[in-house]
């Protein structure tokens, strides 16, 4: 048999293919299929490898390891999480760049199985010094006595000597568990390159490193600076005064997520300049503080913001929720501090001031309100049951050095030592421009239960420095500043509502008296048996929001039927009373309610009342839902140029009757302009030149009061106004600075 012919074994293969091409085909894309699949499997299981690579730098940080991972994972055995992980010590060198996110390396405060007793805290000074003046304050605080058994010596840090590494990517790893670390950093400013400068690169780099957390620092219990510089070479901020240690705080700001735990304080030491002082004041809020944090009370209630580096312009929140009235404040709302805890407190003499009999005594703001729970977020402090305290916004800005209210200018009110507060939240009235939003009681007698002056009083002034305390982290907060606000001056009884409603208004007054602090007291004029029976008070004012009646029931809405013999009446006392007091009328004016044709009706009650004072005032706009639906908005706000048109204009009226007013001082950027009254308040000094005196002499005020003789306004007028107050002087005070929204400096056009 003759061999297969090899040439015909292409043939046979056709033949096989085309009866088994569809197996074929089939077969041959299973194959495919598997490979792939085993290819992709082979892949999935590489990248679930979770032991670090092997030769790992000590100083590069383990990739991180989710417990998700770890539990997807299939040779998963469980890991104990509570055990901490060795911390890797930071080695000096250039940084390597791993490409991983470095974790943080000490847990944050509070930590679960640490109770806040058993904190020990210990402080680190870091100084840095080229002519050794730093070096010696430094040496002096390391030798103090520690303030707290919790609060362990000092450990003083050349940060010439120092790894930054070691101490500025994260905190040390601490002694024991319990103790956290808090920074001290004494820096003098140098306009010379100097090591301070790479100090100042490694904080910056450190916040732009985008391997390390945005706050690699907020294991620390906190931290706070106090700088050195010379006045007599760079004056102020502007010129480079203290700079390096602003800057150094403000990076630190960054780095520790906000634990500014005091304001930056800066000190200097020219010839006579107060370095000593201020670093004396600093060093004992920074006792206070660390005494604060062992004792368990934290950096104050965690301020939104607080420490944070970038301006937040937070100067435009009058009427709206304040930084006071934030987070912290929200959390309170549903439950009441232990000022507001007076529910079962019961008035000692139950005074009826009603026209009505009340059945059931009821509390004016009960803490399950909706009342309570509106005001609180909006940043009262609701004292009690029917008073507030709330944090103004000049007293925020004053603490900045950016500038006070217009009774600084005015009268020598310091913003940031003045308490404003209420003893009556209530109110007679619903004016379109009011601030509380529509969400304060209304009702034309007191109907509720008497809270206790003294609680009262205690109340308002907690409420008061737990919210200035809250500001001790804010940027630019100025540390004597800080210290002053801590020991209340002033207290505005002008916050909302009707601060003569309450029946034991006299009491109150006694009490802050007596702790020398001056009272400025705003009335509705719609009481005017209350007015009449109101004793001494610093500086009594009157709302005056029209010249006639209807005017007046258009903007202030008010309850009582007879308002406007109410208010001729209140201006008849308030005539008597000018003997006893000084007197003010406070116009707010709103364009298109009670500014135009009126001037020659606002004379005529100047005429009447004769007040010391008449403050003319542009409304401001709030946004409420009160002034929308009364029709207002930022249309309604007059321009400083139509105030002093308006102020020029009454001047004129006033003469024209014979009475001697004059422009005694402006305060242009809160739109406000003082008219006073010149033979009271123009007087000649000893040059023999003429000067407005509106200032108060406070302590003259006091001595009046404390000698128990009677007494007039002549009797504690200050020194001259100051110059830069003066009319066309704009009224800001050149020590401040004034800035924008973002905390830019400000530019006058
Ligand atoms: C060359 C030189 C530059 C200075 N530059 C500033 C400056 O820009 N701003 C400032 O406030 N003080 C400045 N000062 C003042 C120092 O900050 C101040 O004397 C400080 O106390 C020095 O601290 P030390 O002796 O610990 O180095 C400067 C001093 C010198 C000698
Ligand atoms: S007087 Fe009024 S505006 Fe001025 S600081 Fe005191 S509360 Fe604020």
């Amino acid at each position: 048999m003759a061999p297969p012919n090899v040439l015909s074994l292409p043939e046979e293969l056709l033949l096989i293919w085309h009866s088994h091409r569809l197996e074929l085909l089939l077969s041959a894309g299973v194959l495919v299929a598997c490979v792939r699949l085993a290819i992709h499997w082979r892949q999935t299981r590489r990248k679930a490898v979770l032991t670090p690579p092997l030769g790992t730098p000590m100083d590069e940080k383990v990739p991180i390891v989710t417990k998700n991972d770890l539990l997807e994972a299939d040779h998963y055995t469980p890991v104990d999480f509570t055990t901490p992980i060795p911390r890797t010590v930071a080695k000096p060198g250039p940084k390597r760049v791993t490409g991983v996110r470095k974790t943080r390396a000490t847990p944050r405060l509070p930590r679960e199985d640490v109770n806040v007793s058993d904190i020990t805290i210990q402080p680190l000074i870091f100084y840095f010094s080229l002519g050794g003046t730093t070096k010696g304050y430094a040496e002096q605080l390391l030798h103090l006595p520690s303030p707290h058994p919790s609060i362990l010596p000092p450990i003083l840090h050349d940060l010439t000597e120092l790894d930054y590494d070691d101490f500025f990517i994260s905190p040390p790893l601490p002694p024991t568990p319990n103790t956290l670390y808090f920074y001290t950093l004494l820096i003098p400013s140098y306009d010379i390159s100097t090591d301070l400068d790479n100090f100042l690169d490694h904080l910056k780099e450190t916040h732009h490193d985008f391997r390390i957390d945005t706050a690699p620092l907020s294991g620390l219990a906190g931290y706070a600076v106090f700088g050195f510089g010379d006045r007599e070479g760079w004056p102020d901020e502007k010129e480079g005064f203290g700079k390096d240690a602003v800057a150094v705080d403000r990076w630190m700001a960054r780095l520790t997520g906000g634990k500014r735990a005091f304001p930056l304080g800066v000190g200097d030491v020219s010839g006579d300049g107060d370095g000593e002082e201020r670093l004396g004041e600093w060093r004992e809020g920074v006792s206070g503080i660390l005494k604060d944090l062992v004792e368990g009370r934290g950096l104050g209630e965690g301020v939104a913001g607080s420490g944070e580096a970038l301006e937040s312009g937070d100067e435009d929140d009058e009427g709206g929720e304040d930084i006071a009235g934030s987070a912290a404040t929200r959390a309170k709302a549903g439950s009441r501090s232990r000022t507001g805890d007076l529910e079962d407190i019961k008035p000692s003499v139950p005074v009826d001031f009603t026209t009505t009999a009340v059945a059931k005594i009821k509390e004016m703001v009960p803490v399950n309100s909706p009342t309570y729970t509106s005001l609180t977020k909006q940043g009262y402090t609701i004292v009690g049951s029917h008073s507030g305290v709330k944090l103004c916004r000049w007293t925020k800005s004053a603490l900045r050095g950016r500038g006070s209210c217009y009774k600084f200018s005015f009268y020598g009110i310091a913003s940031h030592r003045c308490m404003e507060a209420t003893p009556s939240l209530s109110c007679s009235n619903k004016c379109v421009f009011c601030w509380r939003h529509g969400t304060n009681p209304v009702s034309t007698t007191w109907r509720w239960k008497v809270d206790d002056p003294r609680e009262i009083f205690d109340g308002m002034k907690e409420g008061h420095y737990r919210k200035i305390k809250m500001l001790r982290g804010v940027p630019g907060v100025r540390a004597e500043r800080f210290r002053e606000g801590m020991e209340v001056r002033h207290c505005a009884l002008s916050l909302v509502g009707e601060p003569i409603f309450y029946p034991r208004i006299n009491e109150l007054l006694a009490m802050l008296h007596a702790e020398r602090i001056s009272t400025f007291l705003v009335c509705n004029a719609q009481h005017p048996d209350h007015l009449a029976a109101l004793n001494h008070v610093t500086q009594l004012y009157v709302s005056i929001d029209a010249s006639n009646a209807e005017s007046l029931k258009r903007i202030d809405r008010p309850l009582h039927r007879d308002y406007w013999e109410r208010f001729l009446r209140c201006m008849d006392i308030l005539r008597a009373k000018r003997f006893e007091q000084r007197t003010v009328f406070r116009l707010t004016l709103v364009k298109g309610f009670n500014i135009e044709e009126e001037v020659d009706g606002y004379a005529a009650l100047v005429e009447r009342a004769r007040p010391s004072f008449v403050e003319v005032k542009g409304v401001t706009y709030c946004g409420t839902a009160t002034g929308k639906g009364a029709g207002l908005s930022m249309g309604n706000v007059p321009f400083y140029e139509e105030i002093t048109e308006f102020v020029l204009g009454l001047e004129k009226a006033l003469l024209r009757r014979g009475l001697d007013y004059g422009i005694g001082a402006e305060h242009k950027h809160s739109c406000c302009v003082l008219l006073a009254d010149r033979g009271r308040y123009f007087q000649a000094g000893e040059d023999g030149v003429g000067r407005w005196h509106t200032l108060i002499d406070y302590p003259a005020f006091f001595e009046c009061l404390e000698s128990g003789k009677p007494f007039g306004p002549e009797d504690y007028i200050g020194g001259p106004t100051p110059e830069w107050a003066a009319w066309g002087n704009g009224g800001f005070d050149p020590r401040d600075e004034r800035v924008d929204r973002k905390g830019r400096p400000k530019i006058e056009s």
